[in-house]
């Protein structure tokens, strides 16, 4: 069997904790790319120490030069400013937009037949970005977003309730910003929807909670922004497409008439496979659901229209 090859763009904090994640899973070589000297290269080769005793038998080399990520199967981009204290994800726009056109127009060509997952904000806009500088198909472009979001909803439910958090499964659609859209009536702790379980009050304060999550650990950190959930986030995508498992998540994906969007990358359940996207999952929204998806759509479209 051919061995999986991941490129993570970006050995920053995202970047190394998506590698490191990757070897501890066996899920294939990573190859850790970066314009600094030295960052990936004294970081995979740490990592690679560490196979003995975690026991994987991945490569990891770290480089500066494109042309090592050829042929990748996966190629997770992280590369790029994260915000801090006061900003927004928006606010990476100008900055972001350069780097990932650069990145794409260099690490793309190498393996034509890679999946992309976008990770660098803002999520949706760069994951478009990517769609047009790649000239991949969109189900091959996809970015991180609802799969961080519903772990931020499904921990703060399993807080409140103090059960198991594997036991709560949650949904949020829409861009990964403010307006994203925690939908409170797909959400479950082990087959219980939540709000037989919740007060009004008390799921309105978890989902305001989730829509600032990225804040609210910028705010702790004050440096930058967060990345062990985000790199389990990214990581649980990669291994639903390296392993074909047909997963149901949220995931940043391009609509093409869906819940009545078109030409926009947004949060929706998706089915993800050995293909990327393999279909877009239509759910049944209440008119009001619906219209905070639109408004979240409009958020992302404003932003796209400044790249
Ligand atoms: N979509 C999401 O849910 C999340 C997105 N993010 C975003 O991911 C990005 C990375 O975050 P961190 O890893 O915390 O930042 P970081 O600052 O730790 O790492 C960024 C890395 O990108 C590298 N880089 C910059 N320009 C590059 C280029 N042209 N080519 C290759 N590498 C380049 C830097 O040298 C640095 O090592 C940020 O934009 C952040 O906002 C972070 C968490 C979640
Ligand atoms: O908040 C940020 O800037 C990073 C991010 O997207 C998240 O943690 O959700």
């Amino acid at each position: 069997m051919k061995r999986q090859k991941i490129t993570v763009v970006g050995s920053g904090n995202v970047g190394a904790t998506v590698a490191h994640l990757t070897v501890l899973k066996n899920l294939g070589d990573v190859v850790l790319y970066d314009i600094v000297e030295g960052s990936p290269q004294g970081k995979s080769l740490d990592l690679q120490e560490a196979a003995p005793i975690e026991g994987f038998d991945c490569f990891v080399i770290g480089t500066n030069q494109p042309k090592d990520t050829a042929d990748s199967d996966i190629i997770v981009i992280t590369a790029g400013m994260a915000r801090k204290p006061g900003m927004s994800r928006d606010d990476l726009l100008d900055t972001n937009v350069s780097i990932m056109r650069q990145v794409v127009r260099q690490i793309t060509p190498h393996s034509p037949n890679a999946i992309l997952i976008i990770v660098t904000n803002p999520s949706d806009v760069m994951a478009q970005v990517a769609l047009q500088e790649s000239g991949f198909a969109p189900e091959k472009v996809l970015g991180l977003g609802g799969v961080l979001d519903s772990t931020r909803f499904r921990s703060f439910i399993a807080l409140e309730l103090g059960v198991s958090f594997e036991a709560v499964t949650a949904l949020v659609l829409g861009g990964h910003g403010d307006s994203m859209v925690p939908l409170v009536r797909y959400s479950y702790a082990g087959g219980i929807p939540i709000d037989k379980l919740l007060d009004e009050e008390t799921l309105h304060l978890i989902v305001e909670r989730t829509r600032k999550g990225g804040s609210e650990i910028v705010d702790l950190l004050k440096t930058g922004s967060a990345y062990y959930a985000p790199g389990s986030a990214v990581v649980s995508m990669m291994e639903a497409i390296l392993k074909d498992k047909k997963s149901i998540m949220p995931v940043s994906a391009y609509v093409s008439g869906e819940y009545g969007l078109s030409n926009v990358y947004l949060g929706v359940p998706v089915i993800l496979g050995s293909h990327g996207v393999e279909k877009i999952i239509e759910l049944d929204l209440l008119p009001s659901e619906h219209a905070d998806l639109l408004k979240s759509a409009d958020g992302v479209k404003r932003i796209l229209t400044r790249t």
